[in-house]
């Protein structure tokens, strides 16, 4: 699909620091022309930064690129646009405000104009939109899109550009199931065509399924670059780790027999969601599956009163929750951390301290955030048990690693100690080894009596941390389903293709 062959891509000596911290160092790394280049490692561990760097995104302190063996100088997306090098990001890189099509071709702008191009541009795209197999409506605005289909519009876009190395950092993160299969699919087809692809990715499976080669970075270095045919998820996670670690779930305890009921949601509704009914014991953790559009988050968001239910009440320890509002919602011990951490969670101008620290303290309180030593030490306590790691725990959380701003996200509401924790994609952009924290997190917190409701798109997480999972389909409960049951029946039931009988 490039216009142009592919470059062989050779990275000698790179390296990064940020205030005198270096964040990446002397890289060198070898990329085959129409290769898939996984890249793997912790959160943190500067894979972002080195996509950035080849994407002109930021500069390297160190070392340089070879394209073909002749020096190219990549100091600016622009750069890398003329060497055929597109970066598709986790922050995203859309203007919201403009329509698919003239995100697509937005760079054109400059060089062509009229109607004949304009109607070249939309015969160009539907050619694009049909290859790729995408379903994108060209004049839809991109902000009234959702995230997965504004990452098609980036990769549209890159391919409108001719890219001939399209670097991705975590593309599947916000992908459904079957999404997540086209992508992958399209990524071998891209590569077959003769398309480079770099791709970071915290699921090793995927990346074993669809890569050629895996490099493994760790603390800013690379540590090994292997086949991937030739090595296991469990050799990954060594090296990214430094040691072998088991990546197991832990199972959560059982519910106490005669627990009682915390959280009770009955005939929910509102917009999507049409008459949601359920229960949750203290120590119990209940899991919400569905497809993208089945409810899920709204569904989480009426329980937390951040939208007003148009019929049906929740109620607290058998309390209904009148005025309901996240207001009355916090004052009742009901906590949400969201699924967006930069819209919904985080301030990212502030310090981690401070973004946790927040969510205890009272809107009203002004000036510096995080005040009394006790606050402090609860902080500095949250903050290690999900493993915060950041360079400077006083710099603004922007600078974090997307999987550590995650984690400062979850801190943050665990500061409140919520009678019942809502919970949504809690290890989205998180590492393998961090995902087990953050599970070991989630059940330690039920088995001290927290009722907990927890939405995520990976079934077998989902199937792992809960005592139950509710499937929900179209805004409705479809069927209920025990630990032990097989993801293929879950995952049947989202579709609304029952193979086994719900509880
Ligand atoms: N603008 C910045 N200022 C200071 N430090 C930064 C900045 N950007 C990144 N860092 C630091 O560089 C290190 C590497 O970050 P990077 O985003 O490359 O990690 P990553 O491997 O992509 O992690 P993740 O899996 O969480 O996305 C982290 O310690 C991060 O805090």
């Amino acid at each position: 699909m490039s216009s142009q062959k592919a470059p062989s891509i050779a990275v000698r000596g790179v390296g990064k620091s940020y205030s005198g911290v270096s964040v990446l160092h002397d890289i060198d790394l070898d990329i085959a022309p129409g290769e898939v280049h996984g890249l793997v490692g912790e959160n943190g561990a500067g894979k972002s930064t080195l996509l950035k760097i080849l994407g002109g995104a930021i500069k390297a302190d160190a070392g340089g690129l070879s394209f073909d063996g002749e020096q190219v100088t990549v100091g600016s997306p622009r750069d890398a646009i003329k060497h055929g090098i597109s970066l598709i990001s986790q922050e995203g890189a859309l203007v919201p405000a403009l329509s698919v099509l003239d995100n697509v071709f937005l760079a054109r702008w400059s060089h062509r104009g009229g109607l004949v191009s304009a109607r070249a541009d939309r015969k160009r795209l539907a050619g694009l939109i049909e290859t790729t197999g995408f379903t994108v409506d060209p004049d839809a605005r991109v902000d009234g899109l959702p995230i997965g289909v504004q990452q098609q519009v980036e990769i549209l876009r890159s391919l409108a550009r001719g890219a001939r190395v399209i670097a991705m950092d975590e593309p599947t993160a916000v992908l459904a199931e079957h999404e997540k299969e086209n992508l992958l699919a399209l990524i071998r087809t891209l590569a077959a065509g003769g398309t480079t692809i770099i791709l970071v990715s915290h699921f090793l499976e995927e990346v074993l399924s669809v890569a050629d080669r895996i490099t493994v970075l760790r603390d800013g270095a690379l540590i090994r670059t292997l086949t991937a045919g030739e090595t296991s998820p469990r050799e990954l996670v060594g090296h990214m780790v430094g040691r072998e670690i088991d990546v197991l779930y832990p199972d959560p305890q059982p519910v106490p027999d005669g627990a009682p009921v915390v959280l009770a949601a009955r005939g929910l509704r509102r917009g999507l969601v049409n008459g949601v009914d359920l229960e949750v014991r203290a120590g119990e953790i209940l899991g919400i599956a569905g497809l993208v559009g089945s409810g899920r988050t709204e569904t989480l968001r009426l329980l937390f009163g951040a939208d007003r239910a148009t019929d049906g009440v929740v109620e607290v320890d058998g309390v209904t929750l009148a005025q309901h509002s996240p207001r009355t919602a916090m004052a009742a011990g009901v906590a949400l951390v969201p699924e967006s951490r930069k819209e919904q969670g985080l301030v990212m101008q502030r310090s981690v301290a401070e973004n946790v620290a927040l969510s205890s303290l009272s809107g009203r309180r002004t000036g510096p955030f995080v005040k009394r030593p006790a606050e402090k030490t609860a902080v500095g306590e949250i903050a290690k048990s999900v493993d915060i790691r950041a360079a400077d725990p006083e710099a603004p959380i922007e600078t974090l690693s997307g999987g550590n701003q995650q984690k400062a996200l979850f801190a943050k509401w665990l500061l409140r100690k919520p009678k019942v924790l809502l919970i949504d994609e809690p290890t989205r952009g998180v590492d393998v080894a961090a995902k087990t924290q953050i599970h070991h997190l989630i059940t330690g917190l039920a088995a001290d009596g927290m009722a907990v409701v927890c939405v995520s798109s990976e079934i077998e997480e989902l199937l792992a941390l809960s005592h139950r999972v509710l499937v929900l389909r179209h805004g409705e409960p479809v069927g209920e389903y025990p630990r032990g049951t097989s993801p293929e029946v879950v995952i049947a039931a989202a579709f609304g293709s029952h193979e086994g009988e719900p509880r």
